[in-house]
């Protein structure tokens, strides 16, 4: 045995390990070691004999999966490496590609992300003619995802008097046409959205027992971390894979389901109970993560909620100190505080930057901090947000490569029909769409023959894109995914227009897009990797949560800073929760009855319990939103905690609401050598996800934001021979006078 795990658990966790046949159950307070059992679990299964290939384990993210993977290889070597683990939607396109074709679908399929179904539900919209506010594409994706992830199919959602009547109610009859619509669109264009791919997978396993068979008999073993956030069309799956031989292993936490929202049905937990009566349960109480103060303070706040099982969690760790409450005048100090309250913590405990994460409601809120954060020069990663992938022009390239791997993907053909500009304008655009709904064939088909049906000036440009992309294909064929890329992004001339564009967004969009090619070469060069084609890396790109890319993209310590959703069984030694305020936490958005409450509360109960040893809460009295500043109440969730925990010593006193921290910031500022003395503590910083806005109805009068120099105010606009000429008075740098189809601002 290369470790001797078993004297690394306690007896109850021991007892779980070794309880190897059968169901099994562990529902258990946070940071009881949940996870470590999982672990330890597949360690143990592996040195008895059991073969890698049989073992499924399903976790919550890829990040988990790669670690539990790496720790379980500690204790049985390279076995690990075929181990079936990861993310429930991985898995299972990993499987649908292939057995896709037995539901009728091309093996190849594409995986739409969020932003392709919302633009294609979009047009679907627009082309019905329908009210676009009304059916707004978010809206209608949440209702046709929550039908997926229920397993209703179009048929059922169709002829459902109830949600029908629903759907009456709400104003919104149509939502069930634009589901049918849809998912013709998508299974014409060969694609799948997320939900699809765990839909399509019960659809496969229902259809094909052959097919179920064959997956019964290879996943003699099921695991599942994060059992109490999944959703029906999950559990359906987990039980299905397991009736035959019945080992299967859930572990989770009621008091942490935070996925409601998104369909996460508690009610599986206890479903588990009836579909199992033999079934194993365990019990860990023991917190090993925190301080007993934290761990009472989170006890304190989670037993408002009617709604859970009992559970006493305890820690025998230190008492450790008490947590710590910031009060700030504004978003911008509570950044501040937040930062200088690092970097003392750091140099004074001589700790890593890897030692902290801020976690905060909404993405939004990363602002402030990196701004504050920045001004310290204390690095940083951001976990979620725009990530990579979201940028445009790597979208643009991912979507000719897509193409190239499957050129019925209507999404990635209407991005780059036109993109770079070659005479395809928007009319016949529309004609080809139209053309292609008329006689039933896909856009492509349409696109590849448009001599057939268009003047031969208008169809040229056409059939040429055609042409590129099918001169792609051959070259994908033969390539691997990086010369592949390479030579996409060459003769697409995306690259021409991207060098071509000298400014500093241009150079960083070319930047870009050298750094996706780098990382497909990384892709196609790992020793390790069997099938280097473009469509297996696209396959990995698109499952890629937004968390994984940013790890891979930074490396060296930094603060990580995330939405408490991402941070779901990870641990931190010391960390940050901000925005604690009403409307912000508990969100404004979320909270419509005592449920939601309580799902809000149990996000606030998994934010505590991510720390180890230090737990900092902050909060601003005000804040801007949308363009005007508001002022803002301390959340509820603050008097929640028991306050013998609790440290509000920043909170009262004169002066309350200036930071205690003000001068101590200043000082450090002016102490960090690579800040710039004069301006850090004024000067205006980009946020690094800086969009700018669309410019064409700006009026004077309004507030915008320029990257370099910060924030101003629309004094004139004055137009000539189509050249549109703003003045504008700047906070920091005084008037200037912007071209403004070069300006890149932001309206507020
Ligand atoms: N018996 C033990 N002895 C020492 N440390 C332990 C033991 N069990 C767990 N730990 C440690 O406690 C921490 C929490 O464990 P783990 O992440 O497995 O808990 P969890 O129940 O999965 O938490 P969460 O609910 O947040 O997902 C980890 O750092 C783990 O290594
Ligand atoms: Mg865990």
């Amino acid at each position: 045995m290369a470790l001797d795990y078993l004297s690394l658990l306690n007896p109850s966790q021991a007892a779980a390990v070794l309880q190897t046949e059968g169901p099994c159950m562990i529902i258990a307070g946070a940071g009881s070691g949940k996870t470590r059992v999982l672990t330890y679990r597949i360690a143990n299964l592996l040195e008895k004999g059991v073969d890698p290939f049989n073992i499924l384990a399903l976790t919550f993210t890829n990040k988990a999966a790669k670690e539990m993977r790496a720790r379980v290889e500690k204790v049985v070597g390279p076995a690990a490496r075929s181990l079936w683990m990861g993310t429930f939607h991985s898995v299972f396109a990993k499987i649908l590609r292939s057995e896709a074709d037995k539901i009728g679908y091309p093996r190849s399929f594409t995986i739409y992300d969020t932003q392709d179904s919302k633009t294609l539900i979009g047009q679907i919209v627009k082309e019905l003619e329908l009210d676009d506010k009304l059916y707004k594409p978010s809206l209608v994706l949440g209702r046709i995802s929550a039908a997926k992830n229920k397993l209703i199919s179009v048929n059922q959602y169709l002829s459902d008097a109830a949600i029908k009547a629903d759907d009456e109610a709400a104003l919104r009859p149509k939502i069930g046409v634009l589901y049918q619509q849809y998912q013709q669109r998508c299974f014409k264009a060969g694609a799948m959205d997320f939900d699809d791919l765990l839909f399509n997978t019960n659809v496969l396993f229902k259809e094909h027992t052959d097919v179920l068979n064959k997956y019964q008999n290879m996943f003699r073993f099921v695991m599942v971390d994060e059992y109490q956030d999944t959703n029906y069309s999950q559990y359906l799956i987990t039980r299905k894979l397991a009736a035959k031989e019945r080992n299967i292993c859930v572990v989770g936490d009621d008091a942490q389901s935070i996925y409601a929202f998104r369909g996460a049905d508690i009610t599986n937990i206890l479903n588990f109970e009836k579909d199992y009566p033999e079934l194993q349960v365990f019990k860990l109480e023991q917190n090993y993560r925190s301080t007993k103060n934290i761990v009472w303070a989170a006890n304190s706040v989670i037993k408002n909620n009617q709604a859970q099982l009992r559970k006493d969690v305890y820690s025998e760790n230190e008492e450790g100190t008490l947590i710590e409450v910031l009060k700030a005048a504004s978003d911008n100090e509570e950044g501040k505080l937040v930062a200088n309250s690092i970097y003392e913590d750091k140099m004074n405990g001589h700790l890593s930057y890897d030692n902290f994460a801020i976690l905060y409601r909404t993405n939004a809120q990363s602002r402030a901090m990196e701004e504050a954060l920045r001004k310290l020069n204390i690095r940083y990663k951001i976990v979620g947000g725009l990530s990579f992938y979201q940028r445009k022009e790597i979208k643009d390239l991912v979507a000719y490569l897509r193409l190239t791997v499957n050129q019925n993907d209507e999404q990635a053909l209407r991005r780059v029909i036109n993109y770079p500009k070659r005479g395809i304008g928007d009319t016949t655009i529309s004609k080809l769409i139209t053309t292609a709904d008329e006689h039933n064939h896909s856009l492509w088909e349409v696109v590849a023959n448009a001599d057939q049906f268009m003047p031969a000036r208008v169809a040229n440009p056409v059939v040429g894109f055609a042409e590129k992309i099918k001169s792609y294909l051959v070259v994908a064929a033969k390539e691997d995914a990086f010369e592949a890329a390479k030579f996409i992004a060459k003769n697409s001339g995306m690259l021409e227009e991207l060098y071509a564009d000298k400014s500093i967004e241009g150079l960083s969009r070319y930047e870009n897009i050298q750094e996706l090619l780098n990382g497909i070469k990384e892709y196609v060069d790992d020793p390790e990797r069997e099938d280097k084609s473009l469509g297996a890396f696209l396959q990995d790109i698109a499952l890629v949560t937004d968390s994984d890319v940013k790890d891979a993209q930074q490396d060296g310590e930094a603060v990580t800073l995330m939405t408490i959703h991402s941070a779901k069984g990870l641990e931190f030694r010391n960390v940050y929760i901000v925005g604690l305020e009403e409307n912000l936490f508990p969100s404004q958005m979320m909270i419509t009855s005592r449920a939601d409450l309580e799902e809000e509360r149990r996000l606030f109960y998994v934010a505590i319990t991510r720390a180890e040893k230090k737990l900092t809460l902050s909060y601003a009295t005000s804040r801007y939103q949308w363009g005007n500043l508001r002022s803002c109440e301390k959340s509820r969730f603050l008097d929640e905690i028991d306050p013998q925990y609790v440290n509000f010593k920043f909170a009262a006193g004169p002066g309350a609401g200036e930071s205690p921290f003000q001068h101590v910031f200043e000082r450090r500022s002016n102490l960090i050598p690579t800040a710039p003395r004069k301006t850090a503590a004024t000067k205006y910083v980009a946020p690094a996800d800086f969009t700018p806005s669309d410019t064409s109805q700006l009026r004077s009068g309004q507030r915008v934001e320029h990257a370099k120099f910060g924030f101003g105010v629309v004094s004139q606009l004055e137009t000539q021979q189509g050249t549109t000429k703003a003045t504008i008075l700047f906070e920091e740098v005084g008037e200037k006078v912007l071209l403004l189809s070069f300006a890149k601002l932001r309206v507020h």
